[in-house]
């Protein structure tokens, strides 16, 4: 038996993602919770649930959180950390706030949240910081007494989930025929956002056009890029690129998107392309629709090979890395000298979202950061 380890002050961890159907009954009131009071266009809607039907209704988000949870549960277990692990979701059973209201039950009192979104944003942290102050409100009108609740910090940069991503793209070049493989660019690819939104994301330090969100992609693309160079021996030339755009088309997203990138690249002679979800934690509907069908389609018409490669998922790598982000985390709120696993240029993230950071167009109360109203 290991020894135990200790996360105090830390009672539980709350593995908070998005939810998505478990069959075709589900797809409509998915959708309506996924959009309620976020203006996007009914055509829109209507073609994002055509991308669901066409799976069964199914998204693999959720057998993707379970297996997660398997995972997180036997790292825990196998290291000696003695800590439940639970899961909630922002749109789709099991919902946030049932959650929460049976970890208040089961006397958990200081609840540490991992959340399915690796890098800044307002979709990928605060959105979900909101999710949980309204949960936590919701309890309180109860009459619950509501646990203390913090987030872990962005994972974008940790080994654990930067090395399977690493072997992901080299299993997707050998896959490649030999004759294209030396030639074939990197596509990182991550979900569109309103270029409002990125410029904004992050704490308000000097991240450039597109803030926090662009620049902790191009940490994570610029590391892989370099890791495959040195471990190939073949330099080849990368790019972010985006995929999943709704919203109004008169408002603009992140570009280029990446069926365009593909078309832009076979007009420019390259050989062949690796679509690199860097965006994404596990395989969601955007990577098996709009990578594993749209743009593999695309490229198809083009006459394009084209491969994509692995999301991190469930890898034993990963789950490491959330122990490690755990226990580092514990440390730090017990007053100990921490240094924070990170690789890339950017250094590791802040463990507490400051006043402001990746705001809402309208301002909603947000829990688990500086502006918090619950302590
Ligand atoms: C940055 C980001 C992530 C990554 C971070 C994270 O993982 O959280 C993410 C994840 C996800 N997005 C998902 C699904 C959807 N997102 C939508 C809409 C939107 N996403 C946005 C951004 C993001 N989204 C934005 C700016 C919108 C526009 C409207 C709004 O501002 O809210 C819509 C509405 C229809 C549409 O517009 O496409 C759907 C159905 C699913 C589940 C997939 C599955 O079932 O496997 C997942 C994991
Ligand atoms: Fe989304």
């Amino acid at each position: 038996m290991p020894d135990a380890l200790d996360s105090t002050p830390y009672d539980a961890l709350l593995l908070l993602s998005f939810g998505g159907p478990e069959g075709p009954d589900d797809v409509v009131p998915f959708l309506e919770n996924v959009t309620r009071g976020r203006g996007i266009p009914k055509e829109r809607l209507k073609e994002v649930g055509q991308h669901y039907f066409l799976f069964g209704g199914v998204s693999p988000i959720n057998a993707q959180n379970r297996a997660l949870l398997d995972a997180l549960r036997k790292d825990f277990a196998d290291h000696g950390l003695d800590l439940p692990v639970y899961w909630g979701n922002r749109n789709w059973a099991p919902y946030l706030t049932d959650t929460l209201r049976e970890m208040a039950a089961d006397g958990r009192r200081h609840v540490l949240v991992l959340a399915t979104s690796a890098y800044a944003s307002y979709s990928g942290c605060r959105q979900y910081r909101e999710n949980l102050a309204d949960a936590l409100g919701t309890l309180r009108d109860e009459g619950v007494d509501v646990p203390k609740v913090d987030k872990l910090r962005h994972y974008f940069n940790h080994p654990g989930f930067l090395e399977p991503m690493v072997e992901g793209v080299l299993d997707s070049l050998a896959d490649l025929p030999e004759d294209v493989r030396d030639g074939a660019h990197l596509a990182f690819t991550t979900h569109s956002i309103p270029t409002s939104a990125a410029d904004t994301s992050g704490p308000a330090e000097d991240h450039g056009d597109g803030g926090a969100y662009v620049a902790q992609h191009l940490d994570v693309a610029r590391f892989v890029a370099d890791a495959v160079r040195e471990r190939t021996g073949v330099d080849r030339p990368w790019q972010l690129v985006y995929q999943s755009r709704s919203g109004a088309p008169h408002i603009p997203w992140l570009e280029p998107d990446i069926c365009d990138h593909l078309e832009e690249r076979h007009a420019a002679g390259v050989p062949a392309v690796v679509m690199v979800p860097i965006g994404f934690v596990s395989d969601h509907m955007e990577v098996l629709y709009d990578l594993d069908t749209e743009a593999t389609a695309k490229a198809g018409e083009l006459g394009l090979p084209v491969r994509r490669s692995a999301t991190v998922g469930a890898d034993p790598r990963f789950a490491g890395a959330v122990r490690e982000l755990v226990l580092e985390r514990a440390a730090a709120e017990r007053g100990l000298p921490v240094t924070p696993c990170a690789l890339g240029a950017l250094g590791a993230s802040h463990d507490v979202c400051p006043v402001g950071c990746c705001p809402a167009r309208a301002p909603r109360p947000a829990a688990a950061g500086a502006d918090s109203p619950y302590a």
